[in-house]
């Protein structure tokens, strides 16, 4: 993939950038392959690529400039402004929105905020569009002193840019590299964008976790399914659920559906996606994943796993072995503590492994694999 600002030296987030994406595959491969050295692996699956281009469902705009003419995208080091509109990571419909949304910024007074100085109001735009049409995007200002102008202007911006179908207001007042804060106010009447994988209906909402590659989120998720048809599946956790797409797609309809998730926004989604579905045999509850394993005396058929980089540890891993569920999926999106964790994990072996590249161009991987209890 060619790009102008890599080119330049302007931007790094693609570090893999000047490597051939068929080698980026292959050493994201013989990574994993390496850290699993010492675990027999019955079966590996070949790498699912991603497309290289245009693949992300999701922007994160760093803003900086003036009120006049913010810039949307990235500061360097010098702490200047670099132009990210343009990225190709993002769909085509990305840069058009953009455009239009800089006058806006200007016409509601968001000065964007100086990291250095530590004043002004706007800190980022966040943009994520379903592959279903419709978009969501989230102003994260540093308190609220311009929600008024800014909902002035709403009505203006939402004839100029009807497809922005959920609008909110994230306020964000501690200056610390964190993206966003816990206040959210909604500006839209619609609160969540309907995204559908597979024909299983989704929900993007703020505060939530959503895959950003949604082609090769949708492979991994039918993956989920195709490995999991031939187990016994009465009982079905799904820890570090997110918005349920791993739960959903895999339960069938007398399955025992739990999910556990720490966000209460990805929890409300979930539990509407399996409203829509009409799974009658669901639980949807908003909890940190080990505090509720560790309060439950057995296991369930399929334990699924797709935590944060941290992965599972070792309580949770120690829970799983004394309950002994008789198959555990953990997708990773960190090959070495899903290797840490799997060694953890006595008395089952590793019966198949898959990579699938959500993330292009940069060294994170993510690792679908199914543990069978010996
Ligand atoms: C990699 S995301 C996976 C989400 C989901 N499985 C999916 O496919 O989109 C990890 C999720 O773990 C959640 N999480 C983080 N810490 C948690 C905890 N202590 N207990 C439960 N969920 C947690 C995050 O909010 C996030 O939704």
């Amino acid at each position: 993939m060619f790009c102008p600002r890599y080119d330049a030296g302007q931007c790094r987030s693609c570090q893999w950038l000047p490597k051939e994406y068929v080698t980026q595959l292959a050493d994201k491969q013989a990574r994993i392959e390496h850290l699993l050295t010492d675990i027999p692996v019955a079966e590996w699956r070949p790498p699912v690529p991603s497309a290289q281009r245009r693949f992300r469902n999701k922007a994160k705009m760093v803003v900086s400039g003036s009120v006049e003419r913010p810039i949307l995208g990235i500061v360097n080091t010098e702490g200047e402004g670099v132009d990210l509109i343009d990225c190709p990571l993002y769909p085509d419909t990305f840069a058009p929105v953009f455009r239009q949304l800089l006058p806006f910024i200007a016409k509601a007074g968001l000065t964007p905020y100086h990291i250095a100085r530590r004043k002004g109001e706007l800190k980022y735009l966040l943009l994520t569009e379903s592959t279903q049409g419709g978009m969501m995007l989230r102003f994260v200002l540093r308190s609220d002193k311009k929600l008024a102008q800014l909902k002035k202007v709403l009505p203006e911006l939402q004839q100029c840019l009807p497809q922005l179908t959920v609008i909110s207001v994230n306020i964000q007042p501690v200056h610390m590299a964190i993206m966003e804060g816990e206040q959210e106010i909604m500006l839209s009447d619609a609160s969540a964008l309907a995204e559908s994988f597979n024909h299983i209906p989704l929900w993007i909402r703020p505060q939530s976790f959503f895959q950003t590659n949604p082609e090769v989120a949708a492979k991994l998720y039918l993956t989920a399914r195709e490995w999991t048809q031939g187990l016994k599946l009465d009982t079905l956790w799904d820890l570090f659920c997110g918005v349920g797409g791993f739960g959903l797609h895999c339960a069938r309809a007398e399955t025992q559906l739990t999910g556990i998730e720490i966000s209460a926004e990805a929890i409300a989604c979930a539990q509407d996606s399996a409203t829509k579905l009409g799974l009658k045999n669901t639980q949807f509850r908003a909890l940190d994943a080990t505090h509720y394993a560790l309060n439950e005396t057995s296991a369930p058929d399929l334990l699924l796993v797709n935590p944060p980089r941290r992965g599972i540890g070792q309580e949770l891993c120690e829970f799983i072995v004394s309950v002994k569920p008789a198959a555990i999926l953990y997708s990773s999106c960190n090959p070495e503590t899903l290797a840490k964790d799997i060694t953890r994990l006595q008395g089952y072996r590793l019966e198949r492994v898959q990579l699938f590249d959500l993330f292009p161009h940069t060294a994170h991987s993510e690792v679908l694999s199914l543990l069978i209890r010996e």
